[in-house]
């Protein structure tokens, strides 16, 4: 496993050792001392999702607040993605910044995405399936978000607006400068 720090303090991105043989692949998509040891971080996850979403699904930007906070390593089993992380810590030095990077089942890295984020992708291929770990467990009371396209964020998706499929929830969510 080897890690990439990125321009925000505690997002990285991990890139698994492959082993490839005449049957095909196997890497260890996650391991709990080696990812200590590479962060420097202390990480418990709880809970484990998976979803599948068509081109030009966008989920996201999502994040729990308060107590139910979550960090989570976010992986793609197939298809690829654009992965998006913006730093919402109000004292952050890189506050409203974000990261975006390609996660694909040929490259297997992993993006790390720290409590105080907001996450988010869009669906590159024909079909994703996304697999990422939490450090909290969900609770819908604290769920929170802010919309995909928010003009302060400036995220370019890729995609063509009329190519995007959001959900009815994700279509309301407040933009940026409303947050706090
Ligand atoms: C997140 C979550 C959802 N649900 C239920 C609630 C809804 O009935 C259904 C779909 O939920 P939602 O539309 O919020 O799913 P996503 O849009 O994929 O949400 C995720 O999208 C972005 C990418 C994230 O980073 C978050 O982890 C998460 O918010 O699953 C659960 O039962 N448990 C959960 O942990």
């Amino acid at each position: 496993m080897e890690i990439i720090k990125t321009c925000l303090d505690g997002c990285f991105i991990l890139k698994p050792k492959v082993f490839k043989d005449e049957r095909g692949a196997f890497f260890e998509s996650f391991h709990k001392i080696t990812f200590e040891k590479l962060t420097g971080m202390q990480i418990d996850f709880v809970q484990d999702n998976q979803s599948v979403s068509f081109k030009g699904t966008v989920r996201g930007l999502h994040f729990q607040t308060g107590k139910y906070a979550q960090a989570k390593l976010v992986r793609v089993i197939e298809g690829e993605v654009l992965d998006v992380a913006v730093d919402i810590r109000p004292t952050s030095t890189t506050y409203g910044k974000h990261i975006a990077v390609i996660l694909n089942h040929n490259n297997n890295n992993q993006l790390f995405v720290p409590r105080g984020f907001a996450h988010g992708f869009i669906t590159l291929s024909e079909k994703v399936i996304l697999g990422y770990k939490c450090d909290n467990y969900y609770n819908k009371d604290y769920e929170s978000g802010i919309f995909y396209d928010d003009p302060e964020l400036n995220i370019d998706w890729k995609l063509d607006n009329s190519e995007i499929i959001l959900s009815k929830k994700d279509r309301k969510l407040k933009f940026f400068n409303d947050l706090f």
